[in-house]
């Protein structure tokens, strides 16, 4: 399989996008809220688009466009130009929303809060079905779940910073995520109760 997924940071990230339908504003809204400089080239303009600074330019300018982005995606309703748009993009970051197994960039369906982020991807072959994992998967993850990341998340930086060996912090790690009476504060929401109690165990091993 030549797909990985990965977590791309798009912060001030150049993205190019062909077409301006249903698919590619979801692309540019999408982009755009990760921070992208992203510009469009369209006849459908859309003026709430704009206000969230999206950029659109004619499609003459569409060459130079493409050198000047890293990101590139195919989503006119025009194959032809849509296959065009994809040569000049060659050795660059490609999105085939029209053609997925052409280009090297799929963008998957995501569910996030603020502790956990997560996408699926059935490498185009059924985006409903994509929808409907991700939604099991949602129902899945529980508020236990999350208060142990923000457990998890303050005593590893906690230990960080006291303990030099990583595999020494790997080990304590997984004996918080085991421990019976943190997951007991975590079951009455009592988030600060099992810091004060991970504080006391970190203690003994000269952590403070
Ligand atoms: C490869 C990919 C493009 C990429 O990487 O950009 C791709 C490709 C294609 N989709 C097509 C059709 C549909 N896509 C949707 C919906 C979504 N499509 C999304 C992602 C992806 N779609 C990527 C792969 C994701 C994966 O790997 O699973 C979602 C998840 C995210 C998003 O788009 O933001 C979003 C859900 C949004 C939500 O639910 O919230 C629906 C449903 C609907 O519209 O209601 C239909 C109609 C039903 C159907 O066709 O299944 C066609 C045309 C096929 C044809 O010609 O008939 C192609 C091209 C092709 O397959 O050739
Ligand atoms: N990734 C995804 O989720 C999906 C991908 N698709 C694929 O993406 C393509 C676009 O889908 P939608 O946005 O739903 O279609 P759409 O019909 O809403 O938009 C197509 C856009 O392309 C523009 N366009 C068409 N021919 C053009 C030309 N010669 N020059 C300039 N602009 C031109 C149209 O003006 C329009 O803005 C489809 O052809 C399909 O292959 C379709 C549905 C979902």
């Amino acid at each position: 399989m030549p797909w990985t997924p990965l977590f791309f940071k798009l912060d001030g990230k150049k993205v190019f996008i062909l077409g301006s339908g249903e698919v590619a504003t979801r692309r540019a809204i999408r982009f755009r809220e990760a921070g992208a400089k992203v510009t469009i080239c369209g006849d459908n303009i859309q003026p709430h688009l704009k206000k969230i600074g999206i950029i659109y330019k004619p499609l003459e300018e569409m060459e130079k466009l493409i050198k000047w982005a890293d990101i590139i995606v195919t989503a006119s309703g025009d194959p032809t130009l849509n296959e065009k748009a994809a040569s000049l993009a060659s050795g660059k970051l490609l999105n085939r929303a029209d053609k997925p197994q052409d280009g090297n960039l799929i963008v998957p369906i995501t569910f996030s809060t603020d502790d956990v982020e997560i996408a699926i991807s059935t490498h185009g072959k059924s985006p409903i079905m994509a929808r409907v994992i991700r939604d099991k998967i949602k129902n899945l993850i529980t508020e236990d779940d999350i208060l142990q990341i923000r457990l998890q998340d303050y005593a590893r930086r906690k230990l960080k910073k006291t303990i030099q060996d990583q595999k020494t912090r790997r080990r304590i790690l997984y004996n918080l995520s085991k421990d019976d009476k943190i997951q007991a504060h975590l079951k009455n929401r009592n988030l600060e109760g099992a810091k004060k109690y991970v504080d006391s165990l970190l203690e003994h091993v000269g952590v403070s």
